[in-house]
């Protein structure tokens, strides 16, 4: 069989980036990516597409309408695909069995059974949503309680490792593609099918071919080994702050062994995203599942550890306000999970504001892609707005009313930090680097506080300007200057 249509189930973060990079790549095959929400497609459609991503206008732009189609015609895509991508979002359960661990497969389940109750011939069912180890099996049970004759199937695992704010990149020059299989002469031939989609522009050499479990449980274990970068560094934050080491220059000489690599050991308020979290609690619940408690529990201290830096960071910020933030203006810089996306899913932004809401704090927030209205005004319409929804969720608060009224939408970081006690950077955005801080000294409350929680600004210039600075892993030097971080170290 050789590959003509693709259809992909979920236009989401996901589903939208890849299948529009596959359709730039592979001018021979149509793809059509389907979404259940009208609104989703019809942005796709759009000239302002639902996710911010660098890269990815241009790229829809050459191919919409030619070889890549947006729609909400389910059923038509999956019968005219030859190979159908699963690409549905796969949250935490929030009830029942495994609540708040497990994944929660009802819409791959959703999607397997529309897939049954619609196709025609055979097909090549691709999972790339990050699912369980055996998730394959699940589906396939799906799919073959449902055959019709004449209908056939094989299921393959291929898991998508880009990143949000660089998903073109890496999906255009991706480390590597993992396509597992089951390994039989049927499956290893899907899986040279879709080996073959994704030569068309990545060298063979990094397409790695496994079983279907190997496959299922790498995506799972390559965020958990990243998010434990993270977390070891971010524990190490606080024994920096604690004797007066400085935790870049840690970074920087332990990361310079080869063995171990820079990347991922920037200290932050705590990682954010939809994946991280999400994946190492599925982990955790497999482990616990298979009677594993000590690997289960080695896990579980990487979301430990991350709930530890966010917790930290925001109890620092009130007890450098003489322990009282009540009625106190905050301006927050940065509210989405990581700079160049407008994804605020589990951002750390969300848990520094809920504590500062908790303690009578009013807000001031201002992210340059969270929200964007097309009006140009001192504060955005509050309406529909993301940053709200966030802090008003019923996870959050039980007050939504209180919390409305505490929080002010800004849209730049200039009137949000004017008559404010103090600025918290919750996002690495590039644009707060080059912010005129003289400027915005002379229009806040004296003294004026800075809580840098992705160490991204000059904290020597700016304890110059007169701002009393507090960072991550760092002790200032200047007398006067960040005098309360940890307890003083004595030997
Ligand atoms: N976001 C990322 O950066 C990223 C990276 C790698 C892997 N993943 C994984 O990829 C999967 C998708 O993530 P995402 O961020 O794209 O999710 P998303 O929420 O942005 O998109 C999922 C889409 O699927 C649609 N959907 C759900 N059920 C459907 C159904 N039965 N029929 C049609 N449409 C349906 C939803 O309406 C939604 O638009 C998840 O398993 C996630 O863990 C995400
Ligand atoms: O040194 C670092 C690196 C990242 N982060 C934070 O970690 C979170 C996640 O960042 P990143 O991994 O860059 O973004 P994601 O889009 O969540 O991507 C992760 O999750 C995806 C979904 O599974 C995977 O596909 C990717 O490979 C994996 O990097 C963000 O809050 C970052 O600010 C840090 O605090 N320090």
């Amino acid at each position: 069989m050789v590959i003509k249509k693709i259809c992909c189930i979920g236009a989401g973060y996901v589903g939208g980036p890849t299948c529009s990079v596959i359709a730039l790549k592979c001018p021979d095959i149509t793809v059509t990516v389907v979404d259940k929400s009208k609104e989703r497609i019809a942005q796709w459609n759009s000239e302002k597409l639902p996710i911010y991503e660098p890269g990815l206008d241009e790229v829809v732009r050459q191919c919409r309408g030619i070889n890549l189609f947006f729609s909400t015609n389910i059923a038509t895509a999956i019968k005219e695909a030859d190979l159908i991508f699963i690409s549905v979002n796969t949250p935490t359960k929030t009830f029942g069995n495994g609540k708040g661990r497990a994944a929660d497969l009802k819409y791959v389940e959703s999607a397997a059974r529309i897939i049954a109750d619609v196709a025609t011939g055979h097909k090549i069912v691709v999972e790339k949503s990050t699912v369980p180890v055996r998730a394959a099996e699940s589906i396939m049970n799906v799919l073959r309680a449902n055959q019709r004759s004449g209908v056939s199937y094989q299921i393959l695992s291929n898991p998508e490792f880009l990143s949000e704010g660089t998903a073109i990149d890496n999906l255009l020059n991706a480390d590597r593609v993992l396509i597992g299989g089951e390994d039989t002469n049927e499956g290893n031939a899907a899986v040279e099918e879709l080996c073959w989609v994704y030569e068309h522009w990545i060298p063979r050499i990094n397409i790695i071919t496994t079983n279907t479990w190997s496959s299922e449980l790498s995506k799972l274990a390559a965020n958990a080994f990243l998010a434990q970068r993270i977390s070891s560094i971010n524990s190490l934050s606080a024994v920096c702050e604690a004797t007066g080491a400085n935790v870049s220059e840690v970074a920087m000489a332990v990361g310079r062994d080869s063995r171990i690599g820079p990347k991922f050991l920037q200290a932050s308020v705590g990682f954010g995203g939809s994946c991280f979290q999400k994946d190492i609690l599925n982990l955790v619940y497999i482990c616990e599942c298979l009677n594993l408690p000590e690997v289960a529990a080695y896990w579980q201290q990487v979301i430990d550890i991350n709930e530890y830096q966010k917790s930290r960071f925001s109890a620092k910020i009130i007890e450098s306000l003489f322990n009282t933030v009540t009625d106190k203006q905050i301006a927050i810089l940065g509210f989405a999970f990581k700079k160049d996306t407008g994804d605020t899913r589990e951002s750390p932004a969300i848990h520094v504001a809920k504590t500062l809401l908790d303690e009578g704090a009013k807000l001031h927030i201002y992210d340059p892609k969270v929200v964007i209205f097309n009006i140009s005004c001192y504060y955005f319409n509050v309406e529909n707005c993301q940053i709200l929804e966030d802090l008003t969720h019923p996870y959050i608060t039980d007050e939504p009313e209180n919390v409305k009224d505490s929080i002010t939408i800004h849209s730049n970081a200039y009137s949000a930090t004017s008559g404010t006690h103090a600025i918290v950077v919750c996002t690495e955005w590039d644009e707060f680097t080059a912010l005129d801080f003289q400027k915005i000294y002379k229009n806040m409350i004296k003294p004026a506080y800075v809580f840098d929680g992705r160490m991204i600004l000059n904290h020597e210039e700016l304890a110059k300007i007169g701002f009393v600075v507090h960072t991550i892993g760092k002790r200032m030097s200047r007398t006067g200057i960040n005098r309360s971080w940890g307890t003083p170290y004595r030997v």
